[in-house]
């Protein structure tokens, strides 16, 4: 009888999934990551580490961990990190310290994070890693968005602009590959992978139990 009323997400025993987003600076990961985390509370932002000064709005401890560069080199010597890289001539982290424990315990994360921090995340867990890249509509709109977005001089712009084509090559590192030209439809997609990501996990954990009790 106990089984008949079995719920799946009873069971749910799985890891927590690493959700990435990827993309060149103005594409509009941000954007989407803020989408994400307002609509879904069963992922929270893995909060990275960075030597970039804040930009305006931006909340230490909220969008990054601000930390000076001798503070970041003290964190790789004290092998806090899952993994860091640098980009755009400061070094960006993902700090093991708040993720660890809850990804064994479930809790889904969403990374803001570079293709070489990608690159280390999957090399570590390929299992829980979900890769999604984001590309602009073109590279006209891209340095259209960055302008607009008047959060970088001109001279950051244009390094990011430099950088794009750079970033757009490694595209082929990801698992799904989404334009970002209507910010709706493309949230939409994050959405659906997501969630379809969720399913293919949950089928191994908690559903086997609950297709097993319907079957009895
Ligand atoms: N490897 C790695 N990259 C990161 C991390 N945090 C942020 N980044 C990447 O660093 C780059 C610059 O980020 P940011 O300065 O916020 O600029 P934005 O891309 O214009 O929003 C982006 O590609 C981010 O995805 C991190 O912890 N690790
Ligand atoms: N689909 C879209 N259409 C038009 N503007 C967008 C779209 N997506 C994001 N933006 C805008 O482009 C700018 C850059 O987006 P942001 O999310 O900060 O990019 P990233 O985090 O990839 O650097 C922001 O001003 C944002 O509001």
């Amino acid at each position: 009888m106990g089984d008949s009323t079995h719920n799946p997400s009873d069971t749910l025993q799985r890891r927590g999934l690493m959700f990435i987003l990827s993309s060149p600076s103005g594409a509009g990961k941000t954007t989407l990551s803020k989408m994400l985390l307002a609509k879904d509370a069963e992922i929270k932002l893995s909060v990275s580490a960075t030597t970039r000064p804040p930009r305006p709005g931006e909340i230490d401890g909220v969008h990054y961990h601000f930390v000076t560069p001798e503070r970041f080199q003290a964190m790789i010597d004290e092998d806090d990190f899952y993994e860091w890289a640098e980009v755009f001539g400061h070094r960006y982290g993902t700090p093991k310290g708040m993720i660890r424990a809850a990804l064994k315990e479930g809790q889904d994360f969403l990374f803001d994070i570079d293709w070489q921090g990608t690159q280390q995340l999957y090399q570590k867990d390929q299992q829980d890693v979900v890769r999604v890249f984001i590309l602009p509509p073109s590279i006209d709109e891209l340095h259209r968005r960055l302008k607009n977005r008047a959060t970088d001089s001109p001279d950051v712009i244009a390094a990011r602009m430099e950088r794009a084509r750079a970033e757009i090559s490694h595209w082929d590192g990801y698992d799904y590959v989404i334009i970002n030209d209507d910010v709706n439809l493309c949230f939409a997609k994050v959405c659906a992978i997501l969630e379809a990501e969720r399913m293919k996990r949950a089928r191994q954990t908690g559903l086997i139990p609950f297709v097993r009790g319907l079957m009895q």
